[in-house]
């Protein structure tokens, strides 16, 4: 029997396909897998029996990924599984802060009890009147899950479409529309969109990337879309650069005491991937890679240990180990494992930056035995008898 701790709510049709075998527990103290959105995790106890951690949804800077690594604790996060979610959202956003919609709601609401209101509409409407998005330029920084989403869509709404990314994969260059202009300096885009929208992970190196110098680029009347994380822009320059009227709005899916009422800033509650889809999506997502690395010890979507899959055992044991990318540590498990007796019948290793993991399928049971010695080598994080 397997357990699991949910620390944000996560959305029942994920959740229904964990078989009999699963047993949801409130404790994360007892948890072999834990489910996760939003929740701050840096500072909880991981405990030892935590095996897996599934981020329901794509930015794991709420989870403190190398401490987990240290503890043979496998992060994932389910790729692309909201980024329709919050491209929707960004075009929400372009036009609220294109056009006065949400003035015009107001307006509308403020004089509900006019029997005339209709009449008195069309002398009103001039005062929340904007422009277009056709024809104006956009900037996408980071062309992951939803910069492409954003970057096609908007070539479809008749926009001028520059996108940066210079560590762009290969499977987001093959769905990126053609039309999308390649700018390899971003600079380039803070000095000609009109619209520059930020799609990327907050990192130590992506932190504050849109400082006050970018700021300081851009076009006069420019509006700036930020769905990735507020710790991604310098929000006291950039709402000194609304007051200044340099930048026309800014829109943010992060409220904070810094934007929230301040002028010019269009603020939602972390909306981007709040929808039935999505949340369905991430997940479906979620579980699926939690059950499969549970029961046949795969790793796919990982996002602190290489992926490395297997497929299902067809043998009379499997082990997965998770170690240190350091060498000689295979000779190490084939010596212990011939030394036992046991033969190999397959085997992948896979590493990723300091980390790495093996999978091993052996022709005999799996005993405890061999799985302490496999334990006492030295690199080594973490040793699960998957079967
Ligand atoms: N508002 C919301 O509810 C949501 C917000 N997000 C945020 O959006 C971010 C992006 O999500 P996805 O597109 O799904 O992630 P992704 O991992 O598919 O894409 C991120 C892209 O950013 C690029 N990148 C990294 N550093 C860069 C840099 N310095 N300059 C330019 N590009 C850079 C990467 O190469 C990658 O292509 C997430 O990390 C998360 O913080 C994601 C989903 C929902
Ligand atoms: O997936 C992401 O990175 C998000 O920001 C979505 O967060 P949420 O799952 O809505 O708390």
């Amino acid at each position: 029997m397997f357990k699991y701790n949910c620390l944000n709510p996560i959305a029942s049709v994920g959740l229904d396909l964990f078989s009999n075998d699963y047993e949801k527990v409130e404790d994360l103290g007892q948890a072999d897998a834990a489910l996760v959105r939003s929740a701050a995790m840096h500072d909880l106890e991981l405990p030892d029996c935590l095996l897996a951690v599934a981020r329901a949804g794509a930015g794991v800077n709420n989870i403190p990924l190398d401490k987990c690594a240290e503890k043979g604790i496998v992060v994932f996060n389910t790729p692309g599984a909201n980024a329709n979610g919050v491209k929707e959202l960004v075009f929400a956003g372009m036009l609220y802060a294109s056009r006065d919609i949400v003035g015009g709601i107001d307006w509308c609401l403020a004089n509900q009890n006019d029997e005339n209101i209709a009449k008195t509409a069309e002398k009103q409407k001039k005062n929340f009147a904007g422009t277009e998005i056709s024809g104006k330029k956009l900037g996408v920084i980071g062309l992951g899950a939803i910069g492409v989403l954003v970057a096609n869509a908007a070539i479809h709404m008749g926009m001028d479409v520059y996108g940066y990314d210079p560590y762009i994969s290969v499977s987001a260059a093959w769905n990126l529309s053609r039309s999308v202009k390649h700018i390899s300096n971003v600079e380039d885009i803070y000095r000609e969109c009109d619209y520059i929208t930020i799609h990327v992970p907050l990192l130590d190196s992506t932190k504050k990337m849109v400082n006050a110098e970018a700021i300081a680029m851009m076009k006069p009347n420019a509006i700036v879309l930020n769905f990735a994380r507020d710790l991604l822009v310098d929000e006291e320059a950039m709402v000194e650069a609304l007051a200044a009227g340099k930048i026309k709005k800014y829109v943010s899916d992060f409220p904070n005491p810094t934007t929230v009422g301040a002028k010019g800033c269009i603020v939602t509650p972390h909306l981007g991937a709040s929808t039935a889809e999505s949340e369905d999506n991430c997940a479906i997502m979620a579980v699926r890679e939690i059950r499969d690395y549970m029961e046949n010890g795969n790793i796919v979507h990982s996002v602190n240990f290489p992926d490395c899959s297997m497929g299902a055992c067809t043998t009379a044991g499997r082990i997965g180990i998770l170690h240190r990318n350091v060498s000689g540590m295979i000779s190490q498990y084939s010596t212990t494992l011939g030394d036992a007796g046991m033969n190999i019948a397959g085997m992948t290793n896979k590493s990723k930056g300091d980390y790495a993991y093996v999978l091993i399928d052996v022709d005999s049971p799996v005993t405890d035995e061999v799985i302490q010695k496999l334990e006492n080598i030295e690199g080594v994080l973490k040793v699960r008898k998957v079967k």
